[in-house]
């Protein structure tokens, strides 16, 4: 019997966290070439490095769909695939979160129906603050997939000692859907949820470093992951809208940088996360965009710092190239100029892949939004 030690993404953390407030706490997890035996005990953690929970792996099997013959191995004609390893088990909670405690929530999955409950549809204000502690019923608490919210919600609750149930977020009327399932009378209080402030993310680096890839699957992941709207303001997108007309001189760069930082900092000012991907090459843009950034939100910047070399090496769009040949002039890093960020947040590797990439970034955000 060993441990193993796993980080979970924020998919795998809020399905873990869902299963944790389940009556059965059983899970399921995949993952490919886990070394994992039947016996052994998983501890599960967040991309922080906190203990969430243990999973004992009571079935561990490997996935049909990438098991390969002995015939094919070794063939040379195709890569063994990593095989994905299934493990089921049972969960423990790791963390102390009020919420987890199963006598207190489970999601509406085999709930029984209850005379009556109180809905809360917003944030859940304090008991002092409002009415809803006086009427009679467990209190009913939406789960919007942003587990800090959840568990500040049930925490207020149970400090009125009071019962919460967290139901998923429905697909449309909150009121008639959670009445049809759980109560006969639903009293719903509705408040508003928190206005998170906004983020300025800015992606800084040469042509062909990365930044549009990893940008673009930021804005995916954070559309999954966060209750936020994120914008993209990507490099090239933008200078044929925005910024169309400007060159590559130093005004026309700074020009354009800082219009995309105006922008952004709107996108901030209205509760919501830009993430920007211009070259950005010089300090004193990035320093701009910054102090804008912060009148309304944080603003972190990210430097995707893959080397002139291997940026020259893709060169996707073949304009290293015609830097070479003479036939673009200023071109950023061969005859222009690229300061490196004094004090970037995250520095991103290039041998990270673009996922991990985005890992790095949502952890980043992640220490953002706990020390705001
Ligand atoms: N001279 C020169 N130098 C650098 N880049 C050039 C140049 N001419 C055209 N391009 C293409 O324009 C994209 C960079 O535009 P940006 O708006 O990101 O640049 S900047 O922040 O204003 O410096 C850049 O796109 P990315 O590869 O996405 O970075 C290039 O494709
Ligand atoms: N680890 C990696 N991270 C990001 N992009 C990578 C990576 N490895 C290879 N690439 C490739 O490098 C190219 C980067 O282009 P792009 O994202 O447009 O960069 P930029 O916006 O900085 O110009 C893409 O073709 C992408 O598929």
């Amino acid at each position: 019997m060993t441990d193993v030690h796993i980080t979970l993404s924020a998919a795998e953390l809020r399905h873990i966290e869902l299963a944790l407030a389940s009556p059965t706490r059983t899970a399921r997890l995949t993952r490919p070439g886990l070394d994992a035996h039947e016996g052994d005990t998983l501890v599960l953690r967040d991309e922080e490095g906190t203990d969430i929970a243990s999973l004992s792996a009571e079935r561990v099997r490997i996935s049909a769909a990438v098991c390969i013959t002995p015939a094919q191995l070794g063939t040379g004609v195709a890569p063994a695939p990593e095989p994905e390893v299934i493990i089921d088990g049972t969960l423990t909670p790791r963390r102390p979160l009020g919420h987890l405690d199963q006598r207190e929530l489970r999601v509406s999955h085999g709930f029984p129906r209850l005379p009556q409950a109180v809905l809360i549809t917003g944030t859940v204000p304090a008991p002092g603050d409002a009415g809803w502690a006086s009427h009679p019923g467990p209190v009913i608490v939406i789960d919007r997939g942003n587990s800090r919210h959840l568990a500040a919600a049930v925490t207020a609750v149970a400090a009125a000692e009071r019962r919460a149930i967290v139901l998923p977020e429905p697909p449309r009327n909150a009121a008639e859907w959670a009445e049809q399932i759980v109560a006969d009378t639903i009293t719903v209080w509705e408040t508003p949820l928190p206005v998170s402030p906004g983020r300025v993310l800015l992606l800084t680096g040469l042509s062909g470093s990365g930044k549009s890839t990893i940008a673009k699957l930021l804005v995916q992941r954070l559309a999954e992951t966060d209750e936020r709207i994120a914008t993209l303001l990507d490099g090239d997108e933008v200078r044929q809208m925005l910024t169309a007309g400007l060159g590559f001189s130093r005004e026309d760069r700074l020009a354009n940088v800082r219009r995309i930082g105006w922008v952004a900092a709107l996108v901030a000012q209205h509760g919501g996360i830009a993430v920007c991907a211009p070259i950005a090459p010089y300090e004193v843009m990035r320093t701009e965009m910054r102090d804008r950034a912060e009148q309304h939100g944080r603003f972190l910047l990210v430097h995707v710092a893959t080397p002139l070399e291997v940026c020259e090496e893709r060169d996707r769009k073949g304009l290293y190239a015609k830097a070479r040949a003479g036939q673009i002039d200023q071109f950023t890093g061969i005859s222009d100029p690229y300061q490196l960020p004094i004090d970037p947040d995250v520095t991103i590797d290039h041998t990270l892949t673009p996922d991990e990439s985005v890992d790095r970034i949502i952890a980043a955000l992640a220490k953002v939004d706990a020390n705001a």
